[in-house]
């Protein structure tokens, strides 16, 4: 359902921040990329829904190349693409069933967007997938009073309220403690399986990741250093991808 073929991305003529980047999703695939802070991650997500413009390459998503869409095609793309961010990027002041709603944004007419029109069917939508993640008592709450675990449900239920066929996950449990995060991975895994959704997740946590993954893709300045099995991860591996071994990886 996904298939990068060699993506390069530089944001100026210095050194590509993506350099020969291939790889493939399946569909209900859950598959991490890991590496050091720089390594590309953020950017690699981004180039997939063309938050960010690849510099060369192919992006080819549910059969349709990406990066040569006009804004009228694109907009049809990414409303298939789900995206959950670390800052959860909801607004604040608007109740947490208003930002769930926002998902549906894709599928409206500017006119219809700015007035929030939204059909029953599209509410219901929004508070069955607030009731599967735990959050339906807080559909009238605003967003600014919730905690973190809380904000990043809302995140989620706003790109599932698109009914993507591809979650793209930007460090979903940077800002989380552990206990928020393992109900986040939970979630996503669960939404993986259970929605057949694929899962795409950039992660620190290498325990994290191996933990959830079917699959590890190990990020290094720009390029793919190691792609296989959590089994596979070995010491090699970890210190392909961060240049160190894992337990100095490890926080005391
Ligand atoms: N808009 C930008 N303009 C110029 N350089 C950028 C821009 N965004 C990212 N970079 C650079 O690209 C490289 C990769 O950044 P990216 O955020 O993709 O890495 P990352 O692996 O996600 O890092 P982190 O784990 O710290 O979020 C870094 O060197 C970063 O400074």
């Amino acid at each position: 359902m996904l298939k990068i073929k060699d993506l390069y991305k530089s944001y100026n003529s210095k050194t590509p921040v993506l350099s020969n980047i291939e790889m493939e999703l399946k569909q209900g695939e859950f598959v991490s990329v890991i590496g050091p802070s720089g390594a590309g991650k953020s950017t690699l997500l981004r180039c997939i829904n063309r938050m960010i413009d690849p510099t060369e390459g192919s992006v080819v998503f549910d059969n349709v190349e990406m990066t040569g869409l006009n804004k009228k095609e694109l907009r049809k793309q990414r409303a298939k693409i789900g995206m959950v961010f670390q800052h959860y990027n909801l607004v604040s002041r608007l109740t947490v069933f208003e930002n769930v709603l926002h998902g549906r944004f894709g599928y409206k007419s500017t006119l219809q967007g700015i007035l929030s029109i939204f059909s029953e069917k599209e509410k219901q939508l929004a508070l069955d997938i607030l009731d599967k993640l735990g959050m339906k008592e807080f559909a009238y709450k605003r967003c600014d009073q919730l905690s973190g675990g809380q904000k990043q449900r809302v995140g989620i239920a706003r790109a599932l309220v698109q009914q993507p066929k591809l979650l793209l996950c930007d460090e979903p449990i940077a800002s989380l403690d552990p206990n928020s995060s393992k109900v986040i991975m939970d979630h996503l895994k669960q939404i993986c399986e259970t929605m057949g959704i694929t899962v795409l997740v950039n992660l620190h946590q290498v325990e994290v990741a191996a933990k959830y993954s079917g699959r590890i893709i190990g990020l290094n300045k720009g390029q793919i250093v190691f792609e296989g099995l959590p089994k596979e991860l070995s010491n090699y591996a970890i210190r392909d991808i961060y240049g160190s071994d894992l337990e100095d990886l490890l926080v005391e």
